[in-house]
């Protein structure tokens, strides 16, 4: 695995602004500068043609601290705002997604918009979600004249099927054909889990969804083996919706302020329902995983047996090629849907 090591500057220091963990500090970091956020002098050229704008020149650790200074905000920690300071690793996350000209890319926790600039650069038009109201207002303004539409909303709480469909509708050629959208986030990492639940069963509009998550919530995401403690009902999820793949890891020292933790990229490829492995109720067969992980002590012939008699469940663990002893951190996601689809009637 690859690290983003030390890419910020240790020798670079902000007046205004000083970094910290601590909760307290974190909400005392008072900006006090009256900096105005940058803009590039040839965005303004660019809107008077129907040409492809110039390419901004990327945020770096000034800009993003100064974007802040610009309206008086300090990070709040119950917004989970540590702000990218390294445009490397949002070139690593909009490289990851292989973002082209012309594609829809959806946005989460924008922030001072220091990777929809990396989007937009990259040719794709954007909506991003931001539930700060002070941050939704400075990316609206910083991105007014490009192809970026900032909604002010709580993600776990949007009807995102309802914002992509007409963002889709709207977007797509006119030759019948719809085009598909991609997701790119550096999110929170307090709603890693809701984002991931959210997205993963989308494959209907999303292809891909690229990341920035906890560095160990990542590799129990992506990497948790068969009877590890860490294997649980969401590695089954992950693992039916999509193929994720760990990228790269990423320091904290990338952030302003500096998380506690570091993070990694994770790109996931969302299968089409037509992939999703075969079973005859997803509803049934998520409900019969949870249950099983209920019980994650217990063996399934017990754990199962509000489904059916536990001579029943041995009788199909047995046919599945599993030992009638089994317990839920022993079944991969293929052997769950074989026991699935043995002991449940729908
Ligand atoms: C980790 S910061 C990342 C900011 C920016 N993308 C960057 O890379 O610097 C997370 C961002 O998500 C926003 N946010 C927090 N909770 C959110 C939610 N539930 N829905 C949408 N945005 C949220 C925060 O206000 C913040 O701007």
């Amino acid at each position: 695995m690859t690290s983003l090591l030390n890419s910020v500057p240790p020798t670079l220091s902000f007046p205004n602004i000083r970094t910290s963990t601590s909760p307290q500090a974190h909400d005392r970091l008072a900006a006090t500068s009256t900096g105005k956020i940058r803009r590039m002098p040839l965005r303004i050229l660019a809107d008077t043609t129907s040409e492809r704008k110039p390419k901004r020149q990327e945020d770096d650790y000034h800009s993003t601290l100064k974007a802040l200074n610009s309206k008086g905000r300090f990070p709040r920690k119950s917004l989970g705002q540590h702000y990218m300071l390294n445009a490397s690793v949002n070139e690593e996350l909009v490289a990851a997604a292989n973002v082209k000209e012309g594609d829809i890319v959806l946005e989460i926790g924008p922030g001072t918009g220091s990777l929809t600039n990396v989007l937009v650069n990259a040719g794709a038009t954007v909506l991003a979600i931001e539930k700060d109201p002070y941050m939704a207002a400075l990316v609206r303004e910083r991105f007014s004249g490009d192809r970026v539409q900032v909604l002010q909303e709580d993600f776990t709480r949007c009807n995102i099927s309802s914002h992509m469909s007409s963002i889709l509708a709207s977007e797509s050629p006119p030759d019948g054909n719809s085009c598909s959208a991609k997701v790119v986030a550096n999110i929170p990492f307090n709603i890693s889990t809701d984002v991931v639940k959210q997205l993963l069963p989308m494959g209907d509009i999303f292809s891909e969804v690229i990341l920035l998550l906890q560095d160990e919530a990542a590799l129990r995401l992506v990497d948790s083996s068969l009877k590890s403690s860490e294997y649980r009902p969401i590695n089954i999820f992950v693992n039916f919706y999509s193929e994720p793949e760990y990228r790269i890891k990423v320091s904290r020292t990338n952030f302003f302020p500096q998380p506690k933790v570091d993070a990694a990229i994770v790109a996931f490829k969302l299968k089409q329902m037509a992939d999703y492995p075969q079973v005859s109720s997803i509803k049934s067969f998520f409900s019969m995983v949870n249950s099983a992980f209920n019980g994650k002590r217990k063996m399934l012939r017990k754990s199962l047996q509000h489904i059916c008699s536990s001579p029943e469940i041995e009788a199909a663990l047995l046919t599945a090629g599993l030992p009638a002893t089994s317990r839920p951190e022993e079944l991969t996601l293929e052997d769950f849907v074989k026991l699935h689809n043995l002991i449940v009637k729908t």
